[in-house]
């Protein structure tokens, strides 16, 4: 059985939830593979398995160390066979990071190193009966999170550019291949290992990696707001992936390297998306003021170039690495900072062009003035409809596996009715970027590539020009959620009290899918909370929202824990439409898995986001 999804230990619950199908393992958490294990990849490579050496929402990866070799240099990551990431992240290695292609391309760039991380093995593996997925790669050093939690969420500006440039270099040869990585984030950025690995940082995790369009502008709601909430981008919230979409998620993070906090964190919007991408759409659409009121005391003028040309982006114009990466090391030789040797992550005395010595967070006044400059979104939280929550046990295998939540923020009570048609489960995990030719067995969703997308093996003819200045393109195309046709409908939320919503802290990838129910209508109404539980309970929440012909319905949220607390509310249902029903589930990510030396600093999301449709 998998280690997180094991209904049986829901002791409690069982009553109301009759016995799982099959289907749930598409939720679960690896079995823990224990050290000395053999793994036989697919070309008959055997690999001895050492301790856990990290946690991921989804997987856990170990030190591996080739047999016949005395050195764990490497890890294996390793995922129950139906999860959808790892086999995105397998496929995305296998087609487009193959050693020899990256050496060629450091090669024609006159490169040194280079940020891309490669695949060493992959195959499959029975663990305690359940069939894994894994994967080898070289091992790297400590993510970056680290350190800006040591130093009070702030690394030295200097560092912060040559982070940049090091990740421009590395969205340069993955957009060369077709793809986007979505996901870049302090907690994905590794440093090297060995001597002079500390001077080279390189991006991990390829599961939300994507083909990115070169075509039309079309939002697809099944991608939406894919991505870690905070630096999400535009184009990501709306389900479309390009490439001015990665550096505008290397920007977000920039910022709040250099110790500022983003907007939409401060103003605590995090646990509904739609206002994030309002929020950033507002703070887009006039990076050059809004920055200002982020860098009181000067906005650094990389930061202020690199979002402003990122905002003139069009949607299908390759960026032009070179012109962003001279605005980095401009200002590394104004700060008088060589570009090379090992990463500085100690902070000095204030060397900040942009003299912002508050850590983020600590001035009250001056956190208030950053929220105020964005416009929150309105909110349209008015639900014309009632939601009820029951125990559904056709749903559970849906359920995700996020962390408990502690506390909400009463800024959420509402909900935002997201786009329409949406049919997102965004505490899962899923295949978006599967590859066109193949699909993971127990994927449900196939994905469909426009025609014009380039393929992977096509690349050298038909990707993007690696250097050089941009194509011409068509007029930029800013994405607003009024293109989206929101549906007008509007409903009514009731929350009890014990339900509470609060921010997303630790930057949790999450990714919508389509294993949740098919949508029965074209109104998508989407609820963000957290249970206020102990962060080691398992929580089961079930919503269910009741036949036309029902009067009342009821909320029922159960969780299962020591600590437990349900509640009821009973609603009265103004409009009638199907059962709409979306269960979820949290559960403990890895209670009995042993130490990990990541897994600590790294929490999960506890954040429980439902989405609702109506037809
Ligand atoms: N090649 C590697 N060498 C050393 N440590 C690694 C390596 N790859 C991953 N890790 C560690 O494992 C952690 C989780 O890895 P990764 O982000 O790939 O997993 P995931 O399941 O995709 O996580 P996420 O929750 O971000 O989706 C990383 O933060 C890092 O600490």
């Amino acid at each position: 059985m998998p280690r997180v999804a094991k209904p049986k230990a829901a002791a409690p619950a069982k009553k109301a939830v009759p016995a799982k199908k099959a289907k749930s393992k598409l939720y679960a958490m690896p079995e823990k593979v224990k050290e000395g294990t053999i793994f036989n990849d697919l070309a008959k490579g055997q690999w001895r398995i050492g301790p856990s050496i990290g946690v991921g929402g989804f997987g856990e990866i170990y030190a591996a160390c080739k047999v016949g070799q005395k050195d764990y240099d490497a890890v294996v990551k390793c995922e129950p066979h139906g999860n959808g990431p790892l086999f995105v992240e397998m496929h995305f290695y296998l087609r487009n990071a193959k050693q020899d292609d990256i050496k060629k391309f450091k090669q024609k760039h006159g490169m040194k190193s280079l940020g891309m991380p490669y695949i060493l093995a992959n195959g499959s593996v029975e663990v305690n009966g359940e069939k894994h997925r894994f994967i080898v790669m070289p091992r790297y050093g400590s993510d970056i999170s680290k350190f800006l939690e040591q130093n009070g969420k702030r690394l030295p500006e200097g560092t912060v550019y040559r982070l940049a440039i090091q990740m421009l270099d590395v969205y340069q040869y993955m957009h060369g291949t077709g793809y986007i990585h979505a996901d870049l984030k302090a907690a994905n950025i590794l440093l090297g290992l060995g001597k002079g690995g500390a001077a080279q940082a390189y991006l991990v995790d390829f599961g939300l990696a994507s083909h990115y369009v070169t075509g039309e502008f079309k939002p697809d709601p099944k991608k939406m707001h894919n991505g870690t909430i905070e630096y999400t981008s535009r184009d990501a919230h709306l389900g479309v992936a390009t490439r001015r979409s990665d550096l505008e998620i290397l920007g977000y993070n920039l910022i709040e390297w250099l110790g500022v906090e983003l907007p939409w964190v401060t103003q605590k919007l995090l646990t509904v998306p739609l206002k994030v991408q309002k929020a950033k759409e507002a703070f887009m659409d006039n990076v050059g003021e809004n920055l200002k009121t982020l860098f009181p005391k000067g906005v650094p003028a990389a930061i202020g170039d690199f979002m402003k040309y990122v905002s003139k982006l069009t949607h299908i114009q390759e960026p032009d690495y070179d012109k962003c990466r001279s605005m980095f090391s401009s200002a590394l030789k104004q700060l008088k900072i060589p570009n090379i040797g090992d990463l500085d992550f100690k902070l000095k005395p204030q060397t900040s062009s942009n003299n912002n010595h508050s850590p983020p967070g600590t001035s009250k006044a001056a956190a208030a003035k950053r929220g105020m400059k964005i416009e929150t979104p309105a909110e349209n939280s008015s639900l014309e409809e009632e939601i009820s929550a029951s125990e559904e046990e056709e749903e559970e295998e849906k359920a995700p596996r996020k962390k408990a939540a502690k506390k909400v923020s009463p800024a959420a009570k509402k909900a935002s009715p997201a786009p329409k048609n949406v049919r997102v489960s965004p505490l899962k995990r899923a295949a978006p970027a599967a590859a066109a030719e193949s699909t993971p067995p127990s994927q449900k969703r196939v994905k469909t590539e426009p025609k014009s997308t380039p393929r992977p093996r096509d690349t050298p003819k038909a990707s993007p020009r690696l250097r050089g200045t941009p194509k011409a393109s068509p007029k930029p195309q800013t994405p607003t959620a009024a293109r989206l046709k929101t549906p007008s409908a509007s409903a009514k939320i009731n929350f009890s009290p014990s339900i509470s919503l609060r921010g997303r802290p630790g930057g949790k990838t999450v990714v919508n899918d389509d294993l949740t129910p098919q949508p029965r209508s074209n109104k998508t109404y989407e609820f963000n909370f957290e249970l206020d539980v102990s962060m080691d309970a398992n929580v089961i929440v079930n919503v269910k929202r009741k036949k036309k012909a029902e009067k009342e319905k009821t909320v029922t949220v159960e969780s299962r824990t020591p600590s437990s607390r349900s509640l009821a509310s009973s609603l009265k249902e103004e409009n009638g439409s199907p059962v709409t029903r979306v269960n979820l589930r949290k559960v403990n990510g890895h209670g009995d898995e042993g130490d990990s030396s990541s897994s600590g600093r790294s929490p999960r999301t506890p954040a429980v986001t439902v989405r609702k449709y109506q037809r």
